[in-house]
């Protein structure tokens, strides 16, 4: 059973190795989506702060116990902090729910993959070191050549809500092993994690500067990161259209960007398929985990003509027991969206498909019995057409829609059918 009562943290800024006030001193609330109520704040960090933690993050790499370091000397952070975070993945997993409204069978999840993904990268760190000076044969006396590998220097890493900390840590992890200071601008929607990070590594002794963290709002925080001069590199997760600005403020400097955008997966189901209840199953799994909240989700069924009705029965059968419910109560299969602002887009994805002509099979509203919170019934929608928003636009929430296929060439070219 989940411990509601878990403390939320007040941070600051993780600055430097330290807790840092904001140097404009304002807070952003921390809404439990589960309940709509407000259960903290996290500070807001502006342009100022970013100017503070770029310069910490500068000093070092200048500075021999981050700068000089082996790549095993950082493989040894790197293992400390997945310690720390299996040694307090109880707390991490519920405040992990509290906020984003993940299960807390998917938060618990998600702290394995964390702890998981900075031993991966401690093993690359220390297989960095045999390989930091490759040989070059130039069949040459007169030179010596090798390839040298260095780290890029200070990196901004941004990123989204739907998997705070697992998000967060795929930049961190290897941005830290390959030996660059990186600064974390994680979503203002769901940061507790993020700063647990903040202390973790402040428990560990990571060195200075190697790691800051700066909660807040995307233009404020993450906007004045993506354009400064001294970060070397952004890395970025989230949407489309935030992708785009980052990406043109990063070109005014010609700074090196990576982006990890939306999707609009397709799943493909084709008659010869021996378990009908196997495909049913990773069909729902693919756009319902996580609340379809998912870069990944498989939010577009594609079904063989032959089998579409008798595979459509087996998902309504399915869909109709998923339980819907607070995502710290044990057997919850299916918790809110992260926010207010998601909920309405969710319904208005659903209410526009619906004025486009297409069927709510299932689904599409607020479920009855649960009164608060952002919650979203899991939803299927069918008689879609290809032109139809519901076709085309990431909803990144519990919705599927579905188009039947009679040949493969048609399932392929509906599969590729998406930006
Ligand atoms: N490809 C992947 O691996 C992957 C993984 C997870 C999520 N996603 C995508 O992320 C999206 C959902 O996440 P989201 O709603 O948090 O995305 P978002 O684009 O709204 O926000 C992502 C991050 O960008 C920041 N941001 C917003 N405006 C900014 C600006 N002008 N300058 C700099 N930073 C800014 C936000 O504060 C947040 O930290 C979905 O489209 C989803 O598919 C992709
Ligand atoms: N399992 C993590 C998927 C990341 C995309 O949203
Ligand atoms: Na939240």
């Amino acid at each position: 059973m989940a411990n509601r009562n878990v403390p939320i943290p007040r941070r600051q800024l993780y600055i430097g190795g330290e807790w840092r006030e904001p140097v404009k001193k304002n807070r952003i609330p921390i809404i439990n989506p589960a309940t709509e109520e407000i259960i903290g704040d996290i500070p807001a960090a502006t342009a100022e702060d970013v100017d503070i933690a770029v310069e910490a993050a500068r000093k070092a790499i200048a500075r021999d116990d981050w700068g000089s370091t082996t790549g095993a000397q950082r493989a040894k952070y790197l293992r400390a902090i997945a310690a720390k975070v299996l040694e307090k993945k109880s707390v991490l997993a519920t405040l992990e729910s509290l906020d984003s409204g993940k299960t807390l069978f998917e938060s618990a999840a998600d702290m394995d993959d964390v702890a998981g993904c900075f031993e991966y990268y401690a093993d690359l760190a220390e297989a960095l070191d045999s390989r930091r000076k490759t040989p070059v044969n130039l069949n040459s006396d007169s030179f010596k050549t090798y390839v040298l590998r260095e780290p890029l220097g200070v990196v901004g890493l941004i990123t989204p809500w739907n998997y705070p900390l697992l998000m967060a840590i795929w930049k961190v992890a290897p941005a830290l092993a390959a030996g660059c200071a990186a600064i974390l601008k994680p979503s203002e929607l769901a940061s507790i994690t993020c700063l647990e990070l903040g202390e973790i590594c402040r428990e560990i002794g990571l060195p200075s500067g190697a790691l800051s963290i700066l909660t807040g709002l995307g233009p404020e925080a993450g906007g004045p990161l993506a354009s400064h001069p001294h970060v070397d590199k952004i890395s970025f997760t989230g949407s489309g259209p935030t992708g785009s600005k980052i990406m043109t403020a990063a070109a005014q400097l010609v700074k090196p960007v990576s982006l990890e955008l939306g999707g609009k997966s397709p799943i493909v189901v084709f008659d010869d398929i021996d378990n009908l209840d196997i495909a049913a199953e990773w069909t729902l799994f693919g756009i319902f985990a996580n609340t379809g909240q998912v870069c990944s989700a498989t939010s577009r069924l594609i079904v063989q003509e032959s089998i579409a009705s008798a595979f459509l029965d087996r998902l309504l059968k399915w869909t109709k027991n998923i339980k819907i419910s607070d995502p710290l109560d044990e057997d919850c299969k299916l918790g809110p969206v992260v926010s207010a602002g998601q909920y309405e887009k969710v319904l208005k994805f659903i209410s526009n498909a619906k004025s486009e002509g297409a069927t709510i099979l299932y689904g599409g509203e607020r479920p009855q019995h649960l009164k608060k919170g952002y919650y979203v019934q899991p939803t299927i929608i069918t008689d879609v057409n290809t032109s139809m928003e519901i076709w085309k636009e990431e909803v990144f929430g519990p919705v599927l829609c579905v188009k039947t296929f009679k040949t493969e060439e048609e399932a392929i070219e509906l599969a590729n059918d998406t930006k």
